[in-house]
């Protein structure tokens, strides 16, 4: 068996994934392991001038840290889970997922309290295809354009008054004590969350028991359940994280209340949704009631 004695974290150097690595390392420092942090730069972090769903989607932030954990570089990569692809390559394994911070979207804007305050026309800035179709739905009115970068260079371009406002993970903004630009926080069940927001996955090889040994008393098993609901909504809807896709679980007790939202980008039709409740004690039935939403949403149109 391999001895773990000092931990090497793989991590993307924004700003954000850093804040997450370094969380994770005071996280492990604290119960007594020696952590360091590998910074590297993925695919993802160089394309800014295309959409990210036309250039092989967000798997791009994660495929050059796996090449880490391959190669005996790193034992950990800490990831947002939203950014994660369903289906990891063979011989990952997702070792732990943490305690999940706000899952919701918040409206970022100089000018503007809220959505309703955006005068009719105003230019919102999003690449995510989920928001684009939610957006569309709550204020059809509004002219939505791209906007890549990592957060601050999104909020930058917000400054720059490329845009009215703009909407991010209110997670990430938390994360970088960025949360009084925070205009609004929407609701769930307004702007339906992506499945994963807020959560952090940390990824190992699969063959590293020791790690997941290690890992273990990280875990926040509620958490875990409602991001596996989530996430199976993704994967059976054909696994990429760049679809029009929201999906939000939460938990009450042994309760995981499941509701998703699937938009057409290309029509103006209204949103396809789903919803289901059910009593469950482990990842396979948190899975299946995932697998139940996705089949409401085929139902309802969804491709
Ligand atoms: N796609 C980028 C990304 N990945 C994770 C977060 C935010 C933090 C999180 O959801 O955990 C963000 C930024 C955003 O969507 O505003």
């Amino acid at each position: 068996m391999h001895l773990v004695s000092s931990i090497v974290i793989a991590t993307r150097e924004s700003r954000l994934a850093l804040w997450q690595a370094e969380h994770v390392q005071s996280l492990l420092t604290q119960r007594g392991r020696a952590v360091s942090l590998l910074g590297m730069t993925t695919k993802g972090d160089q394309i800014l001038d295309r959409s990210l769903s036309k250039v092989g989607g967000k798997g791009l932030f994660v495929k050059e840290l796996e090449v880490a954990l391959e190669e005996g570089r790193a034992d950990l990569a800490v990831h947002s889970l939203k950014d994660v692809p369903m289906d990891l390559p063979a011989g990952f394994s997702l070792g732990c997922v943490l305690e999940r911070e706000d899952p919701r979207d918040a409206l970022v804007s100089p000018q503007y309290a809220d959505l309703d305050a955006l005068p009719q026309g105003a230019v919102v800035g999003t690449s995510s295809l989920r928001r684009v179709v939610l957006l569309r739905a709550l204020r059809p009115d509004l002219r939505i354009e791209p906007l890549r970068g990592n957060l601050d260079t999104r909020l930058r371009k917000l400054d720059e008054g490329q845009y009215d406002a703009i909407v991010l993970a209110a997670a990430g903004l938390k994360r970088l004590g960025l949360a009084e630009r925070i205009r609004q926080v929407f609701d769930p069940s307004r702007m339906l969350p992506a499945a994963g927001q807020g959560a952090l996955g940390i990824e190992v090889r699969s063959d590293r028991a020791d790690l997941l040994a290690l890992l273990e008393p990280l875990a926040h098993h509620g958490t875990w359940l409602a991001v596996s609901a989530e996430r199976a909504v993704s994967r059976a809807m054909g696994g990429s994280c760049s679809m029009p896709l929201a999906a939000h679980a939460t938990l009450d007790g042994a309760v995981l209340r499941l509701d998703a939202a699937w938009g057409d980008p290309q029509a103006a039709a209204p949103l396809v949704r789903g919803q289901a409740v059910a009593t469950v004690t482990s990842l396979e039935q948190a899975a299946s009631l995932g697998e139940q939403v996705a089949a409401q949403l085929r139902a309802g149109g969804a491709h």
